[in-house]
């Protein structure tokens, strides 16, 4: 066989832990993760290169029925990545009592090859896995059905090699050297957006976009400027802080992690600003980068 290539889809409900396989897989943090639900919010790309294969994988937003335009992007970017692979992964929450109805909607009618993950099994007990597993195949009679820990995953290597089998002969997509498709932008606002999730309780993460609106890159250093974006005066109060206190927190911790990402000092200036319901409005999204 020549080169192999192709598409590997990772979906599933919020928090299955998506984000933290694909990142195992790759071996570079490509998607943020926190313990909070519908942390990751675009389709990611997380690229296993060999001389041999090219495995791409796609990081998607957990599938929930929406309620505003931005969850209707998210879902759009799930579907679209279902539609390209070449194998998909559904991963499930061994924990979790998940109605799964609105994932396997999402599944209905496709034809491509789908394997089942049970994940978190370190928080489990063979006799759960076992149930469990059973469950799976009975009811998707899927390739397969693998209980892992992506946390703690053991054996990558035979992992990548289930994977192969149902991968084309196809030459690479990208550049051998690419571990994803998008650029430094993107991931200085995935690092801001990631301290926000993590500093918060739920409504200000949700409410919350980051905006990259200058990135300068000298030899010995990056200046970054951003723009967080919250729906309402009194968030902006909130994330702000006492005296700056939260902001600056948040700063700091964003640029300590884009410094080791980037390998380069970091200089991140930080504004926040308020946009009344952007979430719904349809050209903020488009200008926030979420496809129709
Ligand atoms: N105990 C345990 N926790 C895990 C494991 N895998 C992921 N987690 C945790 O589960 C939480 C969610 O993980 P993510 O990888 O962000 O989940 P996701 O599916 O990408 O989530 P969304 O972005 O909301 O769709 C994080 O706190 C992870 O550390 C695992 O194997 N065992």
């Amino acid at each position: 066989m020549g080169h192999q290539a192709g598409f590997v889809s990772i979906i599933g409900k919020p928090n299955a832990g998506k984000s933290t396989l694909m990142n195992a897989l790759v071996g570079e943090k490509m998607s943020i993760i926190t313990s909070k639900a519908q942390t990751t919010r675009h389709r990611i790309l997380g690229i296993v290169n060999d001389p041999d294969y090219q495995i791409v994988f796609s990081d998607t937003p957990g599938i929930i029925k929406p309620h505003y335009a931005l969850q209707e992007s998210m879902m759009h970017q799930v579907e679209g990545s279902i539609v390209d692979a070449d194998l998909i992964l559904l991963m499930t929450d061994i924990n979790e009592q998940h109605d799964e109805q609105d994932v396997l909607e999402k599944l209905e009618g496709s034809q491509t090859p789908l394997i089942v993950l049970i994940n978190k099994i370190d928080k489990s007990d063979e006799e759960t896995v076992m149930q469990k597993i059973a469950y799976w195949q009975e009811k998707l009679h899927p390739k397969a059905v693998y209980a892992i820990s992506a946390l703690h995953l053991q054996d990558i290597a035979s992992f990548i090699g289930t994977i192969l089998a149902y991968m084309p002969e196809h030459p690479p997509y990208y550049e051998k050297d690419f571990l994803t498709d998008r650029n430094d932008r993107f991931f200085a606002s995935e690092i801001i957006r990631e301290k926000i999730f993590k500093s918060y309780k739920k409504e200000i993460p949700y409410s919350t976009e980051v905006i990259i609106t200058a990135f300068k890159e000298d030899e010995k250093i990056y200046r970054i400027s951003s723009e967080i974006i919250v729906e309402r005066d009194s968030q902006k109060n909130i994330l702000i802080g006492p005296g700056g206190a939260m902001l600056k927190k948040i700063g700091t911790h964003a640029r300590q992690d884009m410094e080791e990402f980037f390998q380069r000092k970091v200089f991140l200036e930080m504004f926040v600003k308020v946009i009344p319901d952007w979430r719904s409005k349809k050209n903020y999204l488009k200008q926030f980068g979420y496809e129709d």
